[in-house]
């Protein structure tokens, strides 16, 4: 480890997203009720301008008179380049009831854009003597947001969560699909007849893990488009785990309980993982710091590795 100790990031569960348009209030209760560990209610992509007004009066009402037991609670306002975002922070934080938790900015591509909402968020919180400070997430999903992943993860202490958004980053980026997220069908390599695809998001999903992890920030991967496709859902989702993402978004409710299994540790993964950490505490006993589990080499390094798992279950379990 550096001299630097990487900071831990925030001990919830957030397995699984899900998302529903402000403007569509007639399925917040739905959502309420859903397994999903953090609600994700949109005032952005999702609802079209004429409705931005609507969606924003419709969200601050849910927030107050829904009961929406113990989901992390977040509202993706506007981007920054757009005449709405304003509006979207200064009712949220004027009018939302305490049951706020955090706001996700997309579209970030600098520091700069996480400073000037929390400006803005923080001049409010302090008007308005709100009594809990209110947490950010923010979208990577543009080139700029990519080349400034770093920076962005540590723009901000109300930082909690950074999510790749597949759609507009392929945008942004000028890939040619326009599937959100999964297997692209001219991804691959071919060697004979053999053809095999590989992961275009692998790349963003790597940077945005680093930058989380360097920062202590939640690393999460975003929306998968084609929610009829479930064995495609849970190979992505399982790739983002094996990555060290944390959890996933749902843009349908079909989609929250296939994230939330892969998102928490197996019990053959947690049995594992204790077997492991006891028998390096036997190898430790007998002044060894490395030792054979199963025909295989584990060390020290191990220890933390099966701990990153055990942790994970014992998070779940406790919430
Ligand atoms: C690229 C991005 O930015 S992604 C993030 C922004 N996008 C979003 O928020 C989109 C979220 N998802 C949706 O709006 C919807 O799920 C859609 C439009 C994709 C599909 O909606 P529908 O056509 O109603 O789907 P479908 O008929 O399969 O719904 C099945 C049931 O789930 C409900 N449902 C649909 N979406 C949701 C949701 N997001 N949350 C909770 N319940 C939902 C429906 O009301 C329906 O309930 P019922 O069985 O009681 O009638
Ligand atoms: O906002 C999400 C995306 O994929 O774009
Ligand atoms: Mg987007």
């Amino acid at each position: 480890m550096s001299f630097r100790i990487q900071p831990a990031a925030p001990a919830r569960p957030n397995r699984c997203q899900l998302f529903g348009p402000g403007s569509r209030p007639a399925i917040f209760e739905k959502m309420a009720a859903s397994a999903a560990d953090v609600i994700n209610l949109d005032l952005e992509d999702s609802v079209a301008p004429s409705d931005k007004d609507s969606a924003r009066a419709n969200i601050i009402e849910a927030l107050g008179s829904i009961d929406w037991g113990n989901k992390y609670m977040s509202v993706r306002i506007n981007g920054l380049d757009t005449p709405y975002w304003y509006r979207d922070v200064v009712d949220l934080l004027e009018q939302a009831d305490e049951r706020l938790d955090q706001i996700m900015i997309p579209k970030v591509g600098c520091a700069e854009d996480v400073y000037a909402v929390d400006a803005l968020v923080t001049a409010i919180e302090t008007a308005k003597g709100r009594a809990k400070k209110i947490s950010f997430e923010v979208i990577i999903e543009s080139a700029a947001g990519i080349a400034h992943a770093e920076e962005i993860a540590a723009s901000s202490p109300r930082l909690q969560a950074m999510s790749l958004g597949a759609a507009d980053f392929a945008a942004s980026m000028g890939m040619q699909t326009t599937g959100i997220g999964g297997t692209q069908e001219n991804y691959y390599m071919q060697r004979g007849e053999d053809r095999h695809w590989s992961d275009p998001w692998h790349w963003a999903q790597a940077k945005i893990v680093a930058a989380c992890r360097t920062h202590g920030v939640l690393p999460v991967d975003g929306p998968f488009g084609d929610f009829s496709d479930d064995a495609g859902f849970v190979a992505q989702a399982k790739r983002s785990a094996t990555l060290g993402m944390v959890g996933k978004w749902a843009i349908h409710p079909k989609q929250i309980a296939l994230a939330n299994e892969v998102f928490t540790p197996s019990e053959e993964a947690v049995s594992e993982a204790r077997e492991i950490l006891a028998a390096m505490e036997d190898a430790k006993a007998k002044g060894e710091g490395a030792t054979v589990y199963k025909g295989r080499l584990v060390d020290i390094a191990s220890i933390k590795q099966a701990e990153v798992i055990v942790a994970q279950a014992e998070l779940i379990a406790a919430n």
